[in-house]
Parts: C-alpha cells; structure tokens; sequence
C-alpha cells in the first residue's frame, strides 16, 4: 500500500532522530520538511517565536488546537516544566496515531495528552474531563476558519483567564481574517503581530500573540 505523508515524515524521524531527544526529533522533521517534502508544520522559524512565546510564559496548563503530525506538540513539550500538561487536541485518526508516535519517540508521552476528537465537542469538556481550570497558553495550528469560533467558545466555557495567552499561527497564510479582526479589536485582548516565513518557504507568515485581559 502507498504509503502517505505523515507516515514518511515518521519514517524519517525513526531513522535520523534518537530517541528520547526531542531536538533531535525537531531536528529531522525539519530537515525532512525542507529537503524531501513540505508539510504543514510551524517550521523552524516560526518554531524559535513559539519556543520564545512558551518560554516567557513557562506554562502549566497549555492546549494545542490542530496536532497533524506532532512537531510543534513535541517543540512545546520539551521546554515544560516537570508537571505541566499539555492537551493537544487532532480529529484525524490517522494523523493522531502518526503524532503519538513522534511523541513517544521524542520521549515526551508523559507531559502530552493528545485527545482525539473535535476542538467544538472536547473544549466545553476541558474542566470536567481533565480538571483544567484555565489555560496558561493556546496554540492555535488547526483549520483556519475555526480559530475564530474555537476562540469564542474557549471564552464562554471560562478557559481564558486574565493573562492566558493565545498563539495563533497562519494568520497572514494561509490567513484567518475573520480571527485577526476579531482578536485586534476586541478590547478583551492585547495583540501582537511576529513576522515570519510560511515554513520552509520564502513567503510571509507569521503568529499572533494574544493576551486575555479577563
Ligand atoms: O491548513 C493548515 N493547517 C490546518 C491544520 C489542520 C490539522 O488540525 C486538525 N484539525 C483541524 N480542525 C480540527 C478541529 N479539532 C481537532 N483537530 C482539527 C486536522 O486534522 C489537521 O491535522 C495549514 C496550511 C498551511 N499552508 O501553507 O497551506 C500552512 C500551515 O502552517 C497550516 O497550519
Ligand atoms: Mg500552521
């Protein structure tokens, strides 16, 4: 059977990365992203703003809406402190068993819980199912059109405190407009824009930061 795309980026992370060292994991996604074929990872440019983005922020709670194949999963989870959780939610099955893989390879299973199922049905879950109060910290990497709506219900179920921070990639490409217009005039929110490139490519990209002001 062909085999398909995510299933050759976890090919290449078995062969070049060692396990347990999540850089290296990053290392040869990266490297596999650039020079045998894209996928839709944040990417290492775009990478080092999260890196930054989680570091200043040293979050114990974080959601991450859109797992794919697991990068940006494992280029959080390294950098938590011991005890910090991450929830990464990915409706996807196949990707989903892709990303637990990457993640064990990186040896990070035990600060990432990867959900499987939709950001709509599990966010009113969140408190309930995985005794989250707030969330010191939402990556938004999933569908483009539900950054806005995802957004909006997070706010209604009470998962925003006043500092949580939302990290938003895409928001010039592919682009969620609807999301930006939002966020940048909302009163609720303090944004900032980090310019950067669409991974692996020369084209303009880039996050957006977001701070809740309760
Ligand atoms: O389309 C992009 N990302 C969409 C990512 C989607 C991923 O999130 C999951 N998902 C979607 N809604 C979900 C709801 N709930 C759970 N998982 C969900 C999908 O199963 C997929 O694994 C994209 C595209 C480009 N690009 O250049 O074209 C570049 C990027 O960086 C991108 O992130
Ligand atoms: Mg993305």
């Amino acid at each position: 059977t062909q085999s398909t795309r995510p299933q050759r980026l976890l090919n290449a992370v078995q062969k070049n990365a060692t396990r347990g060292d999540p850089r290296s994991v990053v290392k040869a996604i990266d490297d596999f992203c650039r020079h045998k074929e894209w996928a839709m990872n944040v990417g290492d440019e775009k990478g080092c703003i999260l890196d930054s983005v989680v570091s200043e922020i040293n979050p114990a709670a974080v959601l991450e809406l859109g797992t794919y194949c697991g990068y940006s999963t494992v280029r959080i989870a390294r950098l938590l402190p011991p005890h910090a959780k991450l929830i990464t939610l990915e409706f996807n099955p196949d990707f989903a068993a892709i990303a637990r893989q990457v993640i064990a390879w990186a040896g990070l299973e035990e600060k990432v819980q990867l959900v499987e199922g939709a950001s709509g049905d599990w966010i009113p879950k969140m408190k309930e199912q995985f005794g989250i109060t707030t969330f010191d910290l939402v990556f938004l990497d999933h569908w483009k059109d539900r950054y806005l709506p995802d957004t909006k219900l997070m706010e209604e179920c009470g998962l925003l405190r006043k500092g949580s921070v939302l990290l938003a990639d895409n928001v010039i490409c592919p682009g969620t407009p609807d999301y930006l217009e939002y966020i940048r005039s909302s009163p609720r929110y303090e944004s900032r824009y980090f310019k950067s490139h669409l991974e692996y490519t020369k084209v303009e990209d880039g996050l957006e930061k977001s701070v809740f002001k309760g």
